[in-house]
């Protein structure tokens, strides 16, 4: 996989450090909103931002809206390259699969459901003979994103990767789900964006904060509360709720539902839009 760099820095005492990264945009007050500007002090405890070592271009914009801007990924780098097609297309893996291929994307605060949701629909889908695949934000940050941390600038080249990768795993045909906090809306409408034939579906978890802090299952909440953890979405780092996604999961009266009925959700969906059919 080919990855697009804007820009480099070379210290001959240091390691050449690449790396690229996209445009947020500002949270939402009714969505566990903290200031903004608290992407910029993530990095009390984890590991610097390969990001942050790039100095702005000019003095006058501020170092995340510059940073953001000059290396924005999704403007290419190279020139001099085509598309090349090959003789067996989406249609022919769909006839194959005998469904449509498509991105279900599970978004919500950690703790919400979202890697339970993912496993148990790729159980169901997987009984029913589909073929379907889970990228998880926890599992890809051991490999592909393991450069990245949790500032917003690398939260957005996290789900920029992601977005692109689960396109190629639609267009190879398979229901490929992909969990991740993804707390900005813009991330997520540009992971939309390259699916433009509905083949997107955000499913939102929303659960409040209450309940995923009940839960809990990693300690993180516990440590974010102690100020060990800093910008952790939910308590001092902002989550975005979507304003028009495909399908939305509420707890009623502080109880969610379960992951079966979850499942039966979405499934029913990818039924009616008729996705698990080719
Ligand atoms: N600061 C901070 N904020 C939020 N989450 C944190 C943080 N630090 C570590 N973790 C752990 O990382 C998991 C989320 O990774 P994602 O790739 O889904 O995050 S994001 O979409 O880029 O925001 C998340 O997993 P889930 O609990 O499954 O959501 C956490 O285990
Ligand atoms: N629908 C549900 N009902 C009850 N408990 C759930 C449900 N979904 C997840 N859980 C539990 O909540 C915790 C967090 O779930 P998880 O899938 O890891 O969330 P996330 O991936 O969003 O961080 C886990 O202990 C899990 O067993």
């Amino acid at each position: 996989m080919l990855f697009s760099f804007s820009r480099c820095i070379v210290c001959p005492a240091l390691p050449i450090s690449l790396s690229p990264c996209r445009a947020t945009q500002a949270p939402r007050s009714a969505d566990l909103l903290p200031p903004r500007a608290s992407a910029a002090t993530h990095h009390a405890v984890e590991r610097p931002s390969p990001l942050a070592r790039l100095p702005p271009r000019s003095s006058a914009s501020t170092a995340g809206e510059d940073r953001v801007l000059q290396m924005s990924s999704t403007v290419p780098k190279s020139s001099n390259i085509f598309w090349h097609d090959c003789p067996v297309g989406k249609t022919d893996r769909q006839k194959l699969l005998k469904q449509k291929g498509c991105v279900v994307w599970i978004t919500g605060l950690s703790g919400s459901g979202k890697s339970t949701l993912a496993c148990t629909l790729g159980r169901e889908l997987h009984t029913r003979g589909k073929l379907a695949y889970v990228l998880d934000g926890d599992n890809l940050r051991h490999g592909l994103n393991k450069d990245l941390g949790f500032a917003a600038e690398d939260r957005a080249e996290n789900i920029r990767r992601v977005g692109e990768v689960a396109k190629l795993f639609a267009d190879a045909g398979l229901l490929c789900i992909a969990s991740f906090i993804s707390p900005y809306r813009r991330d997520r409408e540009s992971c939309r964006a390259l699916l433009s034939d509905g083949s997107f579906i955000e499913v939102f978890l929303n659960m409040s904060l209450e309940l995923c802090e009940a839960r809990d299952p990693k300690g993180l909440y516990k440590l974010a509360r102690a100020g060990k953890i800093k910008g952790f979405t939910g308590i001092d780092d902002p989550y975005e709720a979507p304003l028009n996604c495909e399908i939305e999961i509420k707890e009623l009266d502080g109880v969610c539902p379960s992951p079966s009925d979850m499942t039966k959700q979405v499934v029913a969906y990818l039924e009616d839009k008729g996705f698990l059919h080719e």
